[in-house]
């Protein structure tokens, strides 16, 4: 709670106060300057200040009309003195002794002038809202390094940390030496001026304040708030200070004193100047990579694929995403016809979203036994509280009536919506196996239902039957030990050329008739066009008598098929799941047992070449003897250098470091550089029970601690990951 607060103190008050921060420090950068400039074009300073006596001479010969602001001496024998003529100010320089003045000696003030003008009073006597401004700049200053700890990480927002913590000192210095100005606490204090006594000529100041203060040295003078001057000088041999007017001669510690010169940057000549103008920079630097990192942010949360003011949602609901890639072509089509249009998946969006939206179109498929895809089970459940009154919404339900609950995701979405409020503005519609059909003329009474024709968009590219060969099966788990679950590496070949990649999926179908089962492909066309691997494990269930029998697909794929049969299969692109559209993109896989079978084909993409980006594997099972899934291969890969990095967990062994999800938290430092810095895109494949929510926790938590976020705030930025295909999960009931 109390880090939410300084967070949101710490951003909104430089968003809201940005115009007059930039101000401020701006106008403190070029007034650092100023020491840097006088110091570059003056001698060096007097070191002994000069006799009040010998002054006065020189005053009344260089200023006989007494209309000097400042004076200070230079060796040798040299004094400046300021100006001011028609309001212009200057600074001349004049031989002490004779009183001739230095032409070449002249440097303007008066742009300083009003700089200053605008850095104390913006230029309106506006003095209290800079002085409010300052001290909420120290407030956010202050807070800042109380948000984060300081790390090398080559990001915006890692340069901002650091800079802010290396910076801290020098930036809170210049702005709270401002606030004490302010305030003046650490600052001479002296009678209030009366500013109607008019001019206090600097002769007569000097005059008075060695009567009534025995001041018999001067080192420097200066005009200050017109009706009065301070003076730095000697008084029986001590270091004294003087502000006079013409009611009181004050005695103060030093003029200005330490907190103005530190303020000023005047402390040390030049080179305080220049300290000056590198906390300026700093605090420049840090507002704008403060603002750009939270600006881009903000964007990317918001980011899904489509219009910024859309008024038409489509959203999916996908587990091997045929219902995605129609909701894209919707998008598109629509879009075509004129509509502004937001494509999303479910998994990505907040019930409440809905809202927002004139018409929501839904397009959903069925998982499991009648499930809802997994990426849209926690939309499912956010329904349940939720008030969608107002949306008003259709669905398009994939399925294939071969399975007992047929177009059942769809439905069990449709009757959640309606629950919470939502209209149906068109009846479901129900689509049994292909949908090209079905979904071109649903397509057509969503566009009037818009009121737009939609564009000519093709139907995505759908399931492509193939035949295949069983040319090797091996198995790949010890068949002595009991504790390994039973699965084979399936080696097939196709006499034609065939187009698909890692990730996608081969459905087979155990007899006529029958849905198919997907499979994930472990080689891609781009390595051999007619070569294609399988990892499958066999699943046992318990049939009505209580007897072990094997699932039907991978029964036969295990069992029932020689080497040298064929087998009649589908191949269904599931371009999620592939590997990154950018090869130099990192990538780091996240394997539970069968759940390796993509990313053989992944690594084998990268052993050819095909990828550059770096790829780490982190392979969890039971037991390393037992169970080590192509162990022997990726071994072999990482010795090469396929694989950048390989973690392995095996639970069962002594020594086997519990499950993938305790090696993500064991790593939480580099999964986060990964993700955050390298944007690397991070797969999981396997049991959506165990896996899906191991890895999802262990990820959240390593968004906590390692990027500061709050427990909703990770979950938040978990759901923009999978949005973005940041994440992407291929996960089975
Ligand atoms: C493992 C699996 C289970 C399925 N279960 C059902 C089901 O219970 N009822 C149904 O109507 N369709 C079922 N289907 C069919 C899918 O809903 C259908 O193939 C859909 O087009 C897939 O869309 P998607 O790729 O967007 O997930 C199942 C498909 C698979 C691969």
């Amino acid at each position: 709670m109390i880090k939410k607060i300084l967070v949101w103190s710490h951003r909104w008050l430089t968003l809201l106060l940005l115009p007059l921060f930039a101000l401020i420090i701006v106008t403190g950068a070029i007034l650092s300057f100023a020491p840097m400039i006088k110091d570059a074009s003056s001698g060096p300073e007097a070191q002994e200040p000069v006799e009040v006596e010998r002054l006065l001479q020189v005053l009344a010969r260089v200023d006989p009309q007494a209309r000097s602001r400042a004076l200070e001496f230079e060796e040798p024998g040299i004094a400046l003195v300021e100006f001011s003529r028609q309001g212009q100010r200057e600074w001349h320089a004049f031989q002490m002794e004779t009183g001739q003045r230095l032409e070449e000696r002249a440097i303007g003030a008066d742009f300083f002038h009003t700089v200053q003008h605008l850095h104390k009073h913006l230029l309106l006597d506006l003095d209290i809202v800079v002085d409010i401004a300052t001290y909420l700049m120290v407030l956010v200053i202050i807070v800042g390094p109380l948000l984060s700890w300081p790390r090398l990480r080559h990001t915006l927002v890692g340069w901002h940390t650091v800079l802010g913590w290396v910076g801290f000192p020098l930036v809170l210095m210049v702005s709270a030496t401002g606030v004490m100005m302010a305030l003046s606490l650490g600052t001479p204090q002296f009678p209030a001026v009366d500013r109607d006594q008019g001019h206090m000529p600097m002769a007569q100041a000097i005059e008075r304040a060695v009567q009534e203060g025995g001041l018999t040295h001067v080192r420097d003078a200066r005009r200050m708030q017109t009706a009065a001057v301070a003076i730095n000088g000697q008084a029986g041999g001590e270091a004294v200070a003087f502000v006079v007017t013409r009611d009181h001669v004050t005695q103060v510690g030093r003029y200005p004193g330490l907190v103005t010169e530190l303020h000023e940057g005047t402390w040390a000549g030049g080179w305080s100047g220049a300290l000056n103008l590198l906390a300026s920079a700093l605090l420049m630097v840090l507002m704008l990579t403060g603002l750009v990192s939270w600006g881009r942010r903000g964007l990317q949360s918001r980011r899904r694929t489509g219009d910024a003011d859309a008024d038409i949602l489509v959203a999916w609901a996908s587990q091997t995403g045929t219902a995605a890639r129609l909701a894209q072509a919707t998008t598109e089509a629509l879009r075509d016809g004129g509509a502004r249009v937001m494509g999303a998946s479910l998994a990505g969006l907040d019930a409440s979203e809905l809202k927002a939206f004139r018409r929501v179109y839904l397009i959903a498929s069925t998982a499991g036994d009648g499930q809802v895809p997994e990426p849209a089970r926690s939309f499912l459940k956010a329904l349940e509280g939720a008030n969608l009154k107002g949306v008003r919404f259709a669905v398009l339900a994939l399925g294939d009536s071969s399975y007992t609950h047929f177009c059942a995701g769809g439905l069990t979405l449709r009757d959640a919506l309606r629950q919470a409020g939502a209209e149906e503005c068109l009846p479901l519609v129900r689509v049994d196996r292909e949908p090209a059909e079905p979904w071109t003329r649903w397509l057509q009474d969503v566009g009037e239902d818009v009121g737009v024709t939609p564009g000519a968009v093709e139907a995505p590219r759908g399931d492509q039957p193939v035949t295949l060969t069983l040319k090797r099966r091996q198995q790949l788990n010890d068949p002595d030990d009991p504790v390994t679950h039973e699965v084979w590496s399936l080696d097939w070949r196709s006499a034609e050329p065939l187009t698909f990649r890692p990730g996608d999926l081969l459905l087979v179908a155990p007899g006529e008739g029958e849905p198919g089962r997907p499979y994930s492909i472990g080689s891609s066309s781009e390595v051999d066009p007619r070569r294609l691997l399988l990892t499958v494990a066999l699943t046992t269930r318990q049939d009505a008598k209580g007897n072990d029998c094997w699932g039907k697909a991978s029964g036969l794929l295990c069992r029932g098929l020689k080497e040298g049969d064929t087998l009649d299969a589908t191949l269904r692109p599931h371009p999620d799941f592939n590997p990154p559209e950018d090869p130099a993109r990192p990538m780091i896989m996240i394997a539970a047992g069968c759940g390796i079978a993509p990313f053989v084909g992944f690594l084998e993409e990268q052993a050819q070449g095909l990828r550059s980006g770096p790829a780490w594997l982190i392979f969890g099972n039971r037991k390393r003897a037992g169970d080590y899934f192509h162990g022997e291969q990726l071994e072999r890969w990482r010795a090469a250098g396929v694989l950048t990095r390989l973690d392995t967990a095996f639970s069962r062994d002594p020594d086997g470091g519990g499950y993938v999800q305790d090696r993500m938290r064991a790593e939480a430092r580099t999964l986060w550089e990964w993700l955050h810095a390298r944007n690397a895109v991070l797969y999981a494949c396997g049991n959506a029970k165990t896996l899906g929510e191991g890895v999802r926790t262990a990820l959240s938590e390593v968004l906590m601690e390692q990027g500061g976020l709050a427990p909703e705030e990770a979950q938040a930025r978990l759901r923009q990951w999978e949005t973005e295909g940041r994440l992407r999960l291929d996960l089975i009931d």
